[in-house]
């Protein structure tokens, strides 16, 4: 199978990365096309995929396209190269937020059953420990679906999801991992207000909340029963957790993961 990015930014770099790091495909297998120049040959070179001039030729050579360009330019890109997908028939993979199947066949003006696939993956597909929420739209069979889910698979975990439940996946998946980092870099900076150099301090937070995030999935116990086994009577925990309590931690997350749901809803009615 071969496999052509459109759009080679942040989250295709990630993924493809990924994939060929994990030897779900070989580099020769990937094509790449951006309007980038600089970036497509760099990538390219960096990971001894192909690069096209055109995103035409691009679908002209691979089975499976993967959309890895903003919502705002997806509309366009399809209209330019509609004429080629309506021959090629590739299975269009979309990592769009915001932006549901029925809007991106709708883009596509056309009754010829092109197959679609939504993804909403996250950046930490680039070390293997990636999320992906994927849904398939009308006109995609079981086979294509399911490359797809191993795809993603080979790099981190992959839920078949209702695409009524994207934007919550968004939220809590897609752009959590941004909030994540925003936490470990908090921590660090705290060590830092408290002597520690950054990088250290950094490498400290980042394990601890590692290892966090493994006790929950590997021993699955209710996050609560986790924060009580860490919290010591008279304690250190319990005292930094109240004030952060009293700061309104969790209404904050809370609020951070409402807009972010909003946000999506937004972009999908546009
Ligand atoms: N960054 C992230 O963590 C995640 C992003 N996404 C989605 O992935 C998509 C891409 O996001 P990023 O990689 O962050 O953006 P990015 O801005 O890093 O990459 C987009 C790339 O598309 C290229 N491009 C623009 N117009 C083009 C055209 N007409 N033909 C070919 N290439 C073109 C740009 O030059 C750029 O390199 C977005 O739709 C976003 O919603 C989804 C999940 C996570
Ligand atoms: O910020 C964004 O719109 C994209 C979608 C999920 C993560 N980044």
């Amino acid at each position: 199978m071969k496999i052509g990015f459109i759009g080679t930014g942040n989250m295709a770099t990630a993924i493809i990365k990924g994939i060929v790091a994990n030897g779900f495909v070989s580099a020769e297998q990937i094509y790449l096309m951006d309007i980038d120049h600089e970036k497509l040959v760099s990538l390219s070179e960096e990971v001894g995929a192909n690069f096209v001039n055109s995103n035409r030729s691009l679908i002209e050579a691979v089975d499976f396209v993967v959309l890895a360009i903003k919502p705002n330019v997806i509309e366009h890109v399809l209209q330019e190269t509609k004429d080629v997908i309506l021959t090629k028939k590739p299975v269009l993979i979309s990592i769009a937020a915001g932006t549901p199947t029925d809007k991106l066949y709708r883009y596509l003006d056309t009754d010829v059953e092109i197959p679609i696939v939504r993804v909403m993956p996250n950046v930490n597909v680039l070390v293997g420990k990636g999320a992906a929420a994927i849904c398939g739209h009308d006109f995609v069979n079981q086979e294509q679906l399911d490359f797809v889910v191993k795809m993603f698979e080979a790099v981190g975990k992959a839920w078949i999801l209702a695409e009524e439940d994207f934007s919550n996946f968004t939220a809590l998946a897609g752009s959590s991992p941004a909030y994540a980092y925003l936490f470990i870099d908090s921590i660090a900076r705290a060590g830092v207000k408290h002597g520690l150099p950054k990088q250290v301090a950094t490498e400290m937070a980042a394990q601890a909340v590692l290892g966090s995030a493994e006790m929950i999935l590997k021993t699955g116990e209710n996050p609560w029963t986790l924060i009580d086994q860490v919290c010591s009577p008279g304690g250190t925990t319990v005292a930094g957790l109240l004030a952060l309590e009293e700061e309104a931690f969790i209404s904050t997350v809370v609020k951070g993961i409402d807009t972010t749901i909003a946000r999506d809803k937004e972009l999908n009615d546009k």
